[in-house]
Parts: structure tokens; C-alpha cells; sequence
């Protein structure tokens, strides 16, 4: 295969992509130009919330064709066009061959929570000290364990293991299941998981199945009653809106859990959530923060 290479102002980056589609291009991606130097201008934007801006301010386009004729022809065709203005050809190279499936797979190892408690994609044997083993494949949903705002819950619901916190368990937000999947091979007997997302509450269905546990997946109408436990692994604007829907399902001497903070947002959760529970922060790791409350 052969990839064309262009690079391109911020306010031609989708007529460009556009126009790479219906030139047949197999694939398009848009990466920043800019990254990890010093014009870096890194756009941070939350599910739900409308994007910062459009784009970077200079975006790498890149397409994949078959053959270098048809690379050469799309970019005779796009140099033509007058949105081409600005844009400029770094360069049509021949990609190698590679076992991508076997690729992709090396970057995923079995990820440690605690030296008993590991994630172990199906292709790899569980190491030798793991007792307790959620097997789990990257696929469509987030929550591989690999991010630390997942790891930190998956560490909360360890040390709790065996208690009263896991009998009835809420996981809000669930993604691929990883915390309901987690909380139910630790020993809770009543595990519902929902989610916005419809690929996420599938996904959640598959992943309980491989690993034999039973709980309830679906959107978040599912959520009944009250829960011993309520983790909550979102981000910090969801997770102040939804202060009132989750400290409402915490039962009597249960527990709040919340992640997806970063340091510097602990403020404003505890005033989100000052009217309901005074939040605690409970764990940290690479900027990231794990807050709690108990009722
Ligand atoms: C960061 S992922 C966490 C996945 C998993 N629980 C983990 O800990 O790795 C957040 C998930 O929350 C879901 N989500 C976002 N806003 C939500 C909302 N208002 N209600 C329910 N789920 C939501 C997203 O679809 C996504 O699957």
C-alpha cells in the first residue's frame, strides 16, 4: 500500500479529508502537526460538550491507497482544486506489509492492579501470582485497565473485596464492563452496569460472559433502587451534573466512587457534591485522582 502525505491549515482539514474519501482513499487520518513540540496547542474537549475549536492549527492528512497511481492521481486532482490553497505534499511512501493483528496485540500486555489482581487479554497466559484475573480484549468500548482512572477503581473494589461495599454494585458508565466485571469476580452477588452508549452495554454483555460472572447491562433508565456501592469512572463535567442521579442511588452506609478527575478539578467536585456527601480524594496516579464518599 502506498500513503499520501499532506499537510494542511486548520480550516481545510475536513474539505480535505472529504475529498480523499471520494477519491476512493481506503483510509484518512488527521493527526497534529504540531504535536509534542513547543507550537503545540492541544485541544481538550468532554463528551457531550461542543469542541473547543475545528481543528489543530497545522494537521498532518494522511490516505491510504493500493497502488502509487492512484496516491499520485487523487493528489493531480486535489492540486487542482482551489481549497488545495495553503495545503502542501510531504511526501507518497510505500508502507510495508505487516501482521497488524499480531501488531496490534504486542501493545497490549496483561496490566497489574495489585500483585493478586491482573488484566489479561485472551492471547496472553495469566502471570504466575494471579489469583483473581478479569480477561478482557481492546475492543470498541473504553476500559482495558491501561488507563489509571480505571485502575484506580479496579484497586478501590480489591481492597473492599469480601465486604458489605461489593454486595449490591452500580457501575455508571460502565464502557467495556471492566469495574462491574471486576466488582463481581471480587464477590458481589447483585451488579448492574449502564451506559449512554449501546455499543458499551453490548460490549459489557460480551466481556461478563467471558469471564462467567452474571450481572445486568443496559442504559442508564435500568438503574433501580438503591446500591452499596456506586462507581462512577466519566469525566468531571458529567460527573458534577450527574451529582444528584448518583448520590441518590448510594444505600444507607454504602459508598460513592468516582473517577475520571484530574487533580486540579478536585475543588469543584467537592462543591458539585457539597449539598449531598463530602467527597474525599482516596487514590492517585499520573495526574489523575480517585474521590469517594461514604452516606
Ligand atoms: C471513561 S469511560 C469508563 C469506562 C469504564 N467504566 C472504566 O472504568 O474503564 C466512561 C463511560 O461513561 C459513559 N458515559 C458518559 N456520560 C455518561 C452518562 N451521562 N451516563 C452514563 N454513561 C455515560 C461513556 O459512554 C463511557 O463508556
Amino acid at each position: 500500500m502506498f500513503e499520501l502525505r499532506l499537510m494542511c491549515p486548520e480550516d481545510r482539514v475536513e474539505l480535505l479529508s472529504d475529498a480523499l474519501d471520494a477519491l476512493d482513499a481506503l483510509s484518512v487520518s488527521v493527526e497534529d502537526a504540531d504535536a509534542q513540540t513547543d507550537a503545540e496547542q492541544a485541544l481538550f474537549g468532554e463528551p457531550g460538550m461542543p469542541p473547543p475549536k475545528d481543528g489543530w492549527q497545522r494537521s498532518r492528512v494522511l490516505a491510504l491507497f493500493h497502488e502509487q497511481a492512484q496516491a499520485q492521481s487523487a493528489l493531480q486532482l486535489l492540486q487542482a482544486q482551489d481549497f488545495f490553497a495553503g495545503c502542501e505534499l510531504l511526501g507518497i511512501d510505500h508502507v510495508p506489509e505487516q501482521d497488524w493483528v499480531r501488531l496490534t496485540q504486542s501493545q497490549f500486555a496483561p496490566v497489574e492492579i495489585t500483585p493478586e489482581f491482573w488484566i489479561v487479554p485472551t492471547w496472553h497466559e495469566p502471570p504466575a501470582q494471579a489469583r483473581v484475573v478479569i480477561r478482557l480484549d481492546p475492543g470498541l468500548a473504553f476500559g482495558t485497565g491501561t488507563h489509571p482512572t480505571t485502575r484506580m477503581c479496579l484497586r478501590w473494589i480489591a481492597r473492599h473485596c469480601n465486604s458489605a461495599a461489593l454486595s449490591r454494585v452500580l457501575d455508571y458508565g460502565c464502557g467495556s464492563g471492566i469495574l462491574a466485571v471486576g466488582a463481581a469476580k471480587f464477590g458481589a452477588t447483585d451488579v448492574d452496569a449502564v451506559d449512554i452508549d449501546t455499543a458499551a452495554v453490548d460490549a459489557t454483555d460480551l466481556n461478563a460472559q467471558a469471564n462467567q460472572v452474571s450481572l445486568r447491562a443496559g442504559l442508564p433508565e435500568m438503574v433501580s433502587g438503591t446500591y452499596q456501592t456506586v462507581l462512577a469512572n466519566i469525566l468531571a463535567t458529567p460527573l458534577k451534573v450527574l451529582a444528584p442521579l448518583l448520590w441518590s442511588r448510594v444505600a444507607e452506609g454504602g459508598h460513592l466512587v468516582l473517577a475520571g478527575i484530574l487533580e486540579r478539578q478536585a475543588d469543584e467536585l467537592k462543591a458539585a457534591y457539597a449539598p449531598y456527601c463530602a467527597l474525599q480524594v482516596a487514590d492517585q496516579e499520573d495526574g489523575w485522582i480517585l474521590m469517594t464518599a461514604a452516606r
